[in-house]
């Protein structure tokens, strides 16, 4: 039998006290390709993101990695990394010393602007800049799976369009899952798209039209 590489999440029940965030979940990510995931705020996006990666621990989960179940993923070696929505480093390391602890390397389509940052400390960049940086950190690590939370936070445009080219350069490496509610930005990059809407992923086949019926972007 041959089993296509990814990562799946289903069964997965979660509760915040009385209120039910998580409920009825399928999400797949392959690799190779960037999935989305859209929603509203406050609708479990970012619990999603903790529960696959392993930090995260609901009543109920299924995380299969090539269909196989793991328990904890963030303590396989080499298989998934996540960047969350709060800053990751610590203000007084420099930047070359974090990546080199990640393993992570930009390579050469970067080299200039690796050249400037790489022996800043993370306190001492913009917040946009440490947001790009830190987005690269986990980008560019040496393992099989990606989740980014809100990369695009406190980026600039023009930084917005560097960090889609690198994510599409870097799929044919990994699979990649996104959430951010710079939409257009997000269906401009992404092979597949979910919408998560009262604790349930649906997976959208005309994502803007779904997204416009579904009251998630204005008409
Ligand atoms: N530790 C917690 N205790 C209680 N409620 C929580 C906790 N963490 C999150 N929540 C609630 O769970 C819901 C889902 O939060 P989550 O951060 O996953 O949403 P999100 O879709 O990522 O939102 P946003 O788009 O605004 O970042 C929110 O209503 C939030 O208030």
């Amino acid at each position: 039998m041959i089993v296509s590489r990814c990562l799946e999440a289903d069964s997965i029940e979660l509760s915040y006290g009385e209120r039910k965030i998580l409920q009825s979940i399928y999400l797949k990510i392959p690799f190779g390709e960037v999935t989305a995931i859209l929603g509203r705020n406050g609708c479990g996006k970012s619990s999603l993101l903790q529960i696959i990666f392993g930090t995260l621990t609901p009543a109920f989960k299924s995380v299969r990695w090539d269909k196989i179940y793991i328990e904890c993923p963030y303590r396989e070696q080499s298989l998934v990394r996540y960047l969350p929505q709060h800053p990751l480093t610590s203000s007084s390391m420099r930047v070359h010393n974090v990546f080199d602890w990640y393993g992570s390397s930009v390579g050469d389509t970067m080299k200039e602007k690796w050249q400037g940052v790489k022996n800043k400390r993370f306190g001492e960049l913009s917040g946009g800049e440490r947001r790009f940086w830190e987005t690269l950190l986990i980008l560019f690590s040496p393992v099989q799976y990606i989740l980014l939370d809100e990369p695009f936070s406190h980026l600039s445009p023009v930084y917005v369009e560097q960090l889609k080219d690198l994510i599409i350069a870097q799929k044919s490496q990994k699979g990649i899952l996104i959430t951010d509610h710079l939409y257009r930005d997000v269906l401009d990059i992404a092979d597949h798209t979910y919408f998560l809407q009262n604790g349930t992923t649906y997976l959208l086949a005309d994502p803007v039209q779904e997204l416009t019926d579904r009251g998630y972007i204005p008409e």
